[in-house]
């Protein structure tokens, strides 16, 4: 349990904007002390009932034990499970469905013709429980064409018009045994949240703190922006939104409520704070940093980092490659398992037995994978780790993720900037797939769009007291900064 803490003059208006009862979006920025100004808010009206809604398990039990007990903590899914989950518990229970048997229970036995492919029922189930999967995140009310994923070789006009006509009954069949208590699908949690929030739930509290609101799963942004009983109070910071592409919502964005700033930064000094403001200021952001004053931070090179932050999957991995060439014990934000699994395909593609790789199934061969990421420019992630399997062998990859270390017992940590998201460390580099995206054509400077603004913000501001910028230097030239 913290200390009590004078409130900054920052954390007394949000306290004071609270007891008006307005709803409030309280735009949080790295290192701010968010969860200490939301127990303030707790303790300043004890009779008042509240839910935190945390992003994640290991939050929320945090939170369990710092906050008073007229605020429930829980993650979307715990509150979930008490309303509705517990009916379905023995289906929870129950292991993995395999696709063959899922295809059965779906009635899914003739192969399907998309363009020059043919998808197995199998491969259908995939595609079915994927769509069903995009359903349970959204605040969609029912299941449509706009589930139907993209996938690599799958997607031109043609191919989604066949996936749709096809595939829309099958996820709605699918949904309807989800919902049921003796269905026979694999149930997971993510099914009893979207049946709750198709219930439309009105929680007994008089406030709900919606925390990393700006990254939102939308089911979870519909349940409390529909609490209109109750005060509601967004917090976040949209500066850090980047998880869009998986489907995340910036909950904050068009929420109306009363906005509030908390800018005083306590993890990291006034260096740090400034190479922050660099990407806040290029990323035209209200919001500006202050570092804290006992701390004393830096800005240079390091030998020897706590962390290491990468873009990408693949110079993760080739960090982590790098670093047991040199007998450190290392570990990987996330483990390696997606890494190895992609390296199994290859090794089965390249044999020409096919895949049933999430993400690779719809090529028969390793060579189309090649040529699609070179011509997908979305590909980017994809086409590194392709780049390392052809490199260093999909063997290389397999052993490397077997030496990786528990985060426990490393001495070096390895994540990509997503994965460490809400992390610190005190020492932190950047690695060297990060920096300026590639000159135009012409050769003039190409635009550093936001999501690649944000993660690098995202990414500076993980170090506590050392940050060694790397490649992320270019941002002073970028606002016309004087280069160190
Ligand atoms: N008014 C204050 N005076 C001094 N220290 C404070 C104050 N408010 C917060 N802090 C300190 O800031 C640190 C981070 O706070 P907290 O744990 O609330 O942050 P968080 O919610 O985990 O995440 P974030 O760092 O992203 O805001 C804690 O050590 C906390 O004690």
């Amino acid at each position: 349990m913290s200390a009590r803490r004078t409130p900054t003059p920052e954390q007394a208006e949000i306290v004071a904007s609270y007891r008006t009862g307005q709803d409030l979006v309280i735009e949080a920025g790295a290192g701010t002390g968010k969860t200490t100004t939301l127990k303030m808010l707790a303790t300043a009206t004890p009779g008042r009932k509240g839910t935190y809604i945390a992003y994640n398990r290991a939050i929320a039990d945090d939170a369990k034990v710092d906050f008073p007990s007229n605020v429930l903590c829980s993650t979307a899914h715990g509150l979930a499970m008490r309303a509705v989950g517990r009916q379905y518990r023995h289906r929870l229970d129950r292991g993995r469905v395999p696709a063959r048997a899922a295809a059965r229970i779906l009635r899914i036995n003739e192969p399907l013709a998309v363009g020059d492919k043919i998808l197995s029922p199998t491969q259908q189930v995939y595609l079915v429980n994927e769509m069903v999967k995009k359903f349970c995140n959204s605040n969609a009310t029912e299941i449509t064409g706009k589930q139907v994923p993209r996938k690599p070789g799958l997607d031109s006009d043609g191919d989604m018009r066949v996936l749709q006509a096809a595939l829309v009954p099958l996820a709605r069949r699918a949904w309807e045994d989800l919902t049921r208590r003796d269905g026979r699908l694999r149930f997971e949690h993510r099914h009893y949240l979207k049946i709750w929030e198709l219930s439309k739930p009105r929680l007994p509290v008089d406030y709900v703190l919606l925390d990393e609101a700006q990254d939102a799963n939308p089911v979870i942004a519909s349940i409390v922006e529909s609490q209109d009983h109750a005060q509601r109070i967004m917090v976040g910071d949209r500066n850090q939104a980047i998880y869009g592409w998986n489907g995340a919502i910036d909950a904050m964005a068009n929420f109306k409520g009363k906005r509030l700033q908390l800018s005083q930064s306590f993890r990291f000094g006034e260096a740090v704070a400034e190479e922050a403001n660099k990407w806040l200021t290029f990323l035209g952001a209200d919001l500006r940093l202050t570092g804290f004053e006992r701390i004393n931070s830096a800005v240079e090179p390091i030998d020897y980092p706590d962390a290491i932050l990468c873009r990408t999957n693949a110079q993760a991995l080739t960090q982590a490659m790098a670093a047991l060439r040199q007998n450190i014990r290392v570990a990987l934000v996330g483990g390696g398992a997606r890494l190895s699994k992609l390296a199994e395909a290859a090794t089965s593609l390249k044999a020409g037995i096919g895949c049933d790789h999430p993400e690779l199934f719809a090529f028969t061969s390793w060579g189309q994978v090649q040529d699609y990421v070179e011509q997908d420019p979305d590909a980017e992630d994809l086409a590194g780790m392709v780049k390392l399997i052809d490199e260093v062998g999909a063997e290389k990859v397999i052993e490397a993720v077997d030496q990786l270390t528990d985060e426990r017992y490393a001495a070096l940590i390895i994540s990509t900037a997503h994965k460490a998201k809400g992390r610190e460390w005190n020492s932190v580099q950047i690695a060297s797939d990060f920096g300026e995206p590639k000159p135009n054509k012409d050769g003039s400077p190409s635009n550093v769009s936001d999501e690649e603004a944000m993660l690098s913000y995202v990414a500076v501001t993980r170090a506590k007291l050392t940050l060694d910028r790397g490649p992320l230097e270019y941002i002073d030239e970028r606002l016309g900064l004087a280069v160190r």
